[in-house]
């Protein structure tokens, strides 16, 4: 994991040539990379779907299977690397040795703060001009909180970089010019001019590694210097003990340039030595399927019950759908029934496969630990549970966060219309971070997403791989709708007779505002006046209503509907009648309950030099933004703020332009927050819903 372009990619074609994974060495400027399969990341050098790989390192004799993710660095598609997070025992924090901890570097930290994965980093390209690695030590500390443990330090610099000090064995490893794709190393005595300070990091090593780890103290007050091994074993124990939000993340540094081909191998070697192997991450804990309060544990064991979780949907020309699955505890095989809780369905596995770099194995089963694609899933999507039939549960759902960009989207002709269908059907199994909504009066279909980079690659897929001809239109902002005030009481009474059977229902619900975005829907009618078998009804309508919102036909969020008392009628009643009511209720009550519009908030961070400081604070204003903080960088500035989404369009230029290119920013998603009267009123005005 790390910021867009610190060389994940790059580092995982290394990685997987030096394991035999694979036989060539691929590049991401020509296009031949492993990972980065789809002709969307080819052309575009970035990674944007996940790639599982299996491959294996041998280190001191014994064999470690290795599944390796690559996940995309580029902010619109933090989701992907959200639920990898999920699933993964351990990552690698690739960092640029010249930019140091960027923006998306903290982020994807703290994503895996939040799922409490233990990881090492690997501070790459120090084959650049400018690259420092003590800087980037520095603010491994500084930036991320964490604790480094320093195991390499960096022979020769910019392009003279040769090789790494191995602190731990004392001894230089050098990559020879002649080994072209760096597939060995040279071990020797550490240069004497790198001594002292190989010394000096040896002991800090020892010394954090005494303040960290109880055992290692011990040894560390002891008269006998400790072994290689014993280093190694408490490096890990601190690694897997660390992870976690409550205390500080203990982390191996290690450095090297993937592109130049040095220092690979042994950030191998500290995979197998520090990150924890299912075993060490132990029992995972899910819940029951009726009841989220009554916890369910599963021991990484293939005797237990089998429980997996769905990370990533993808389509395979040849195979067709592909569904990766983790799995925590027991063993399945082709032809096995599984349960998908949360659909109430049964799935059946048609074949499992392990998937290499060039090629997948069909595999007879998988078992506790494994991570495996598997196919013949129909209805499962991405993060979600399967489980053994007799012995449901529930594990930990994703968060998924909130989509600030729409595009609308108009087909061809009706045969287009339909390949649209089909084509958002696939993507939204594969992609849980787009929504789409049909705009009823206007018949546009709408995509929201993460970002333009994510819409437009969701359009270009569309096109490319669904062969849907359509207009698109230009990204807008993806407004929301919420209540401001409680409404008590709101009766409807939907009635209609012309001829035979009539239709009659009666609802009185009372709406209030949510504080966060959910949706709430509780029944407190007494007495069977809506019948049981009706009340859901109720609450589609209300849910209907809702995504249509009242004021410019927004989705409308955070609302607490409650069904207070109703009517029905023997014979005329039926569930349509109810949704229908449900939701005239749930308009009129909503429209009485202060609608407003709200706004994606983004957290905006600028690098910039200081003198452009005003100008770019100025800007950030005149776009109605929040200044939050200023801090020092070497040599620049960082301005972090809060500025409306609508009001970043053509940031890009315009940074570039006032700081004659010099300044740089990134943005993410902050909150949702109450658009000003004034600009709610144009937008309403404006709205095409
Ligand atoms: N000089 C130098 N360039 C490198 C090194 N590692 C990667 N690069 C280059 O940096 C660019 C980005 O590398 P990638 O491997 O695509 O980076 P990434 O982190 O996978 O990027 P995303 O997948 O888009 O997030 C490519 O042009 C690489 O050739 C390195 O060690 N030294």
């Amino acid at each position: 994991m790390a910021h867009i372009d610190a060389g994940k990619t790059t580092t995982t074609e290394r990685i997987l040539f030096y394991t035999g994974a694979s036989y060539k060495v691929g590049e991401v400027h020509d296009g031949t990379t492993t990972t980065d399969s789809t002709d969307q990341e080819r052309e575009r050098g970035i990674t944007i779907s996940s790639a599982a790989v299996t491959c294996h390192w041998t280190l001191d004799g014994v064999d470690y299977p290795l599944t390796l993710i690559d996940t995309p660095g580029h902010v619109d598609f933090t989701v992907e690397v959200e639920r990898c997070l999920r699933v993964l025992d351990g990552a690698v924090t690739v960092f640029d040795g010249v930019a140091g901890v960027e923006p998306q570097s903290e982020t994807v930290w703290r994503q895996a703060d939040r799922y409490g994965v233990p990881r090492i980093c690997f501070v790459n390209k120090l084959d650049r001009a400018g690259a420092d690695f003590a800087r980037c030590v520095d603010m491994i500390g500084t930036r991320l909180g964490a604790v480094p443990l320093v195991l390499h330090l960096p022979i020769g610099a910019e392009a003279g970089f040769a090789g790494v000090v191995d602190v731990v064995g004392f001894r230089a490893l050098t990559w020879p010019a002649e080994a072209k794709l760096g597939e060995r190393y040279d071990t020797a005595a550490v240069p004497a001019a790198l001594v002292p300070a190989a010394e000096a990091a040896r002991a800090r090593l020892l010394e954090t590694l005494a303040d960290h780890d109880e055992a290692f103290l011990e040894l560390y007050l002891g008269d006998v210097e400790p072994t290689e091994a014993q280093i190694h074993d408490a490096v890990r124990r601190a690694t897997l003990a660390s992870g976690r939000a409550d205390v500080p993340t203990v982390t191996p540094v290690l450095c090297g340039t993937a592109f130049k081909n040095k220092g690979v191998q042994p950030l191998l070697d500290a995979v197998a030595r520090y990150l924890p192997s299912p075993l060490d991450r132990g029992t995972v804990e899910g819940h029951a399927v009726d009841d989220e309060d009554t916890v369910v544990l599963r021991r990484p064991d293939d005797a237990e019950p089998f429980a997996a979780l769905a990370f990533k949907v993808a389509t395979d020309r040849h195979l067709g759908k592909l569904t990766f699955l983790r799995v925590y505890a027991g063993r399945i095989a082709a032809g096995d029934q599984v349960r998908n809780p949360l659909r109430s369905a049964r799935e059946r596995i048609g074949k499992v496969y392990r998937m290499h770099a060039d090629k997948r194995e069909d595999v007879a089963s998988a078992g506790a630990g494994d991570i495996v694609a598997v196919m013949g899933l129909r209805s499962t999507t991405t993060g979600e549970t399967l489980c053994d039939p007799a012995h449901p549960l529930v594990l930990e759902a994703m968060d998924f966060p909130t989509p600030v960009l729409e595009v609308a989207v108009e087909p061809a002709s009706q045969a287009d219309q339909e390949k649209l269908g089909t084509a958002i059907q696939r993507l939204a199994e594969e992609d849980p971070s787009f929504h789409v909504q049909t705009e009823p009066e206007s018949g546009q279909t709408i995509l929201s997403g993460m970002g333009e980079l994510h819409l437009e690659v969701l359009v270009d897929r569309m096109r490319r791989e669904f062969g849907v001809a359509a207009n698109v239109g230009r990204p807008r902002v993806a407004y929301r709708e919420t209540l401001q005030a409680a409404v008590g009481k709101v009766e409807f009474v939907y009635k209609k007779q012309n001829g035979g059977k009539g239709q009659y229902a009666k609802v009185l619900i009372a709406v209030e505002p949510l504080a966060d975005e959910h949706y709430e829907f509780v029944n407190r009618v007494v007495g069977g006046r809506v019948p049981r078998d009706f009340v859901p009804s109720v609450d589609e309508g209300c849910q209907a209503a809702m995504e249509l919102g009242v004021l410019a036909g927004y989705p409308l969020t955070g609302v607490r509907v409650t069904l207070l008392d109703g009517d029905f009628h023997a014979v005329d009643s039926s569930e349509m009648a109810f949704r229908i009511a449900g939701q005239s209720a749930f308009r009129e009550a909503a429209r009485l309950a202060s609608p407003v519009l709200l706004e994606p908030l983004m957290l905006v961070e600028v690098t910039t030099p200081e003198t452009y400081l005003g100008e770019v604070n100025g800007d950030i204003s005149a776009r109605r933004g929040h200044v939050r903080a200023i801090e020092d960088r070497p040599g620049t500035k960082l301005v972090s703020a809060v500025v409306p989404l609508a009001e970043m369009f053509g940031y890009v230029g315009d940074l570039r332009s006032r700081t004659s290119g010099r300044a740089s920013f990134t943005m993410k998603f902050d909150s949702y927050a109450p658009v000003p009267r004034q600009i709610a009123e144009a937008v309403v005005a404006g709205s095409t819903r």
